[in-house]
């Protein structure tokens, strides 16, 4: 006797409605960057928070979502901690999130800010395990109203877990910019995240150095506090782009408190190492998707 067998139901897989979801949102995205980092503390969040709003102060429409479940700091980072989140009934039935915006007084386009943070009171950990963070960050992506955006920009938890691979799968990302200090046990953990999203198949992975050097208030003179050139020496070893070195910068701490990123503050050297980056950054994309798009001469005859 055979019978019919059982459905299985494999979440991640694609065939879930909220995979589903995601994949229609994506498809208004046209740029989809993950910031990451392989250790704790490096400066992932600020660099992720400082890339949207240099990408919103060119006038590219971003949207940032923290994704760092257990320490979501993206939202006081760009100054709109305190938003309510208001959720709109769709045609389904669902009801879907509207991402609080912040266009730092018309200094750059509205940025929209997702985070795990809105929804948890401050003084709460989360405590979750993988399979219940992946489907947090899944819900972030595929049930809140994104839109069309020029840049989505993902800010992921530190180190190199199961939640990032899921994640990486499901979103088939543009590039990731992986974020290390000069520090040999940092450098250590980030060859791993660089060999991670290789392995994945990210079309474009690159390093950005933060804390390189600080610069003495007194005499102006630059000390290496964790080293120097690390970044750079990582990015050439495993053959990605290094994108630059931003400088431990007292007002980028200051700023990043008060929710302004550093990057608004056009004088300061951190400002510009970041708008370089960006620059760097955008170029690369545009080339890539200009090679994509680009035909094939090779097959014409
Ligand atoms: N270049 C910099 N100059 C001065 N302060 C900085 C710089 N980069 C980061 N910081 C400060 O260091 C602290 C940690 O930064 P951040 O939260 O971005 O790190 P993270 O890697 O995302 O941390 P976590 O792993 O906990 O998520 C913050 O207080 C931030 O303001």
């Amino acid at each position: 006797m055979t019978i019919k067998a059982p459905t299985l139901n494999i979440g991640g897989l694609g065939a879930d409605p909220l995979t589903q979801r995601i994949n229609e949102k994506q498809e208004k995205w046209t740029y989809k960057i993950a910031v990451l980092s392989g250790k704790g503390g490096v400066g992932k969040s600020t660099v992720a928070v400082n890339i949207a709003a240099a990408l919103a102060k060119k006038g590219y429409f971003v949207g940032i979502l923290d994704a760092d479940i257990h320490g979501p700091n993206v939202a006081k980072m760009l100054g709109v901690d305190r938003a309510e989140v208001l959720a709109e009934k769709m045609e389904d039935g669902r009801f879907e999130m509207i991402p609080p915006m912040n266009d730092f007084l018309g200094q750059t386009t509205p940025i929209k800010v997702m985070s795990m943070g809105f929804l948890v009171p401050d003084d709460q950990p989360i405590i979750w395990r993988g399979a219940l963070v992946t489907k947090a960050i899944k819900q972030l992506l595929g049930d809140v109203k994104w839109g069309s955006l020029d840049f989505m920009i993902v800010d992921f938890p530190p180190g190199t877990g199961d939640e990032i691979l899921t994640v990486t799968q499901t979103l088939k990302l543009d590039a990731a910019v992986i974020v290390t200090t000069p520090q040999e046990v940092a450098l250590l953990d980030t060859g791993k995240a660089v060999n991670m999203m290789k392995k994945m198949e990210v079309p474009y992975v690159a390093v950005v150095e933060n804390m390189s050097y600080l610069i003495c208030p007194h005499c102006g003179n630059e000390i290496d506090i964790f080293g120097k050139g690390g970044g750079k020496k990582l990015a050439e070893k495993e053959g990605v782009d290094f994108l630059g070195e931003i400088p431990i910068d007292l007002k980028a701490r200051e700023a990043s408190d008060a929710g302004i990123p550093i990057v608004l503050y056009e004088d300061t050297v951190a400002a510009k190492a970041f708008m370089k980056i960006v620059d760097k950054l955008v170029e690369k994309l545009e080339a890539m998707k200009g090679e994509k798009e680009a035909p094939d001469e090779s097959k014409e005859e």
